[in-house]
């Protein structure tokens, strides 16, 4: 089963509207429709709609951070997966770590954003990923394994949603698990996957955690990594293009 590289980028809570155009239109200019993988950034919401009107329907998408579980109502401050499909979203990220920690949310309330974010057309980008004290307690599989069917969303299909490992500790340090535990935990989380949707041989599995120009070639090669969610460097247009590049 082929599956096509999705290299995305998490924004995080960073730039102000001139800085998110400038950077869209960068990766816009130097990216080009049919290259060797598909290109995705998700900037804090209030950019979503400069950003997309900047990308013009083009070669690279663009999606949120979180949504809201509901469709909608009385939720000040939260985001419905309807309005960033609303803005050109195609894809929502959801149970980000530090959703998970910032905002106390729980496998049960991943899961339901996920299936909010179906119904409302868009693609979950699911995320999970042990903690540097389960990965020394040897429960880093376990631990991502429950996070997995505990957030997958009911009635997915292996090509409607998106699963991303993150490990908590490899997120803006620098460090990476080596190049075998990537390997063996996406093995893993296919099978997990599998098991929930009956086949998982076309599930996008991303890996994310400090990815660099300097390592992606390397984790990108993995046969089942499927693509990156980067945080820090897809800041950088000539560093986000050259991990783009190294799929
Ligand atoms: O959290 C991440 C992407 O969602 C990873 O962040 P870094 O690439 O900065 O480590």
């Amino acid at each position: 089963m082929t599956r096509r590289v999705l290299i995305a980028g998490n924004w995080k809570m960073n730039m102000l509207r001139a800085e998110g155009e400038a950077l869209a239109s960068a990766l816009a200019k130097d990216f080009a429709v049919g290259a060797g993988a598909d290109m995705l950034v998700c900037p804090p919401a209030t950019l979503i709609a400069p950003v997309a009107a900047v990308l013009n329907g083009g070669a690279i998408s663009v999606g949120g951070q979180d949504c809201h579980m509901n469709e909608s109502g009385a939720h000040t401050g939260d985001v419905a997966a309807a309005m960033i499909k609303d803005l050109g979203g195609s894809h929502v990220i959801v149970g980000h770590s530090e959703r998970r920690a910032d905002h106390g949310e729980s496998d049960a309330t991943v899961k339901a954003k996920a299936e909010a974010a179906l119904a409302a057309g868009l693609v979950p980008i699911v995320c999970v990923g042990e903690t540097e004290a389960e990965r020394d307690a040897g429960k880093a599989e376990a631990v991502v394994e429950a996070q997995i069917r505990g957030s997958l969303p009911a009635g997915a299909t292996e090509t409607g949603v998106v699963i991303a490992y993150e490990p908590v500790w490899a997120i803006g340090t620098g460090r990476t698990p080596t190049i075998d535990d990537i390997a063996a935990m996406h093995a893993h989380m296919r099978k997990v996957a599998g098991s929930m949707l009956g086949s998982a041989g076309a599930l996008l599995l991303l890996y994310g955690g400090s990815v660099k120009p300097g390592n992606a070639a390397e984790i990108l090669a993995l046969e089942d990594v499927d693509g990156a969610l980067v945080g820090g460097a897809s800041l950088k247009a000539e560093d986000f293009l050259a991990i783009a590049a190294a799929a």
